[in-house]
């Protein structure tokens, strides 16, 4: 599976709590992620991740662009709901466009650990993409 791992800033300590815990799961996938959200895993784990522009200067974008093509399984994307993000309208863009094409999204750390627990018991699909 094809996994997005992003995290804005204040949320990069959860996002690399949950990179060392499920190591070994991630480890099994094409790991993908923005630029500051994948250095910092890279360091702390050593997995290998393929790394796209930092968020604010259009990373959110390359993934979203990713997620259209249909070349994501699973976006894991922690937000921060209590700060203000200069790139705003790329935030929102990626969101709907995992809505649009049913990517599993994962917007906090609870629900992230759900989605990593289904991708190791292969419970996520793109079923609902290749049927478009
Ligand atoms: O800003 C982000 C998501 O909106 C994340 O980008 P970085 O991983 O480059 O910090």
């Amino acid at each position: 599976m094809r996994v997005a791992l992003i995290a804005h800033d204040k949320k990069k300590p959860e996002i690399i709590d949950l990179a060392k815990k499920y190591r070994d799961i991630l480890a099994k996938h094409t790991l993908y992620a923005t630029g500051t959200t994948g250095t910092l895993i890279i360091g702390e784990t050593g997995l290998s991740i393929i790394r796209m522009k930092s968020g604010p200067l259009g990373g959110d974008q390359q993934i979203g662009s990713m997620v259209a093509d249909n070349q994501l399984d699973l976006v894991i994307f922690l937000r921060d709901p209590l700060t203000a993000q200069p790139h705003e309208p790329d935030v929102s863009a990626l969101l709907r466009l995992c809505d649009v094409f049913s990517i599993p999204l994962a917007t906090n750390k609870t629900s992230a650990e759900i989605m990593l627990k289904a991708l190791d018991a292969n419970q996520i699909s793109n079923k609902y993409l290749s049927s478009k």
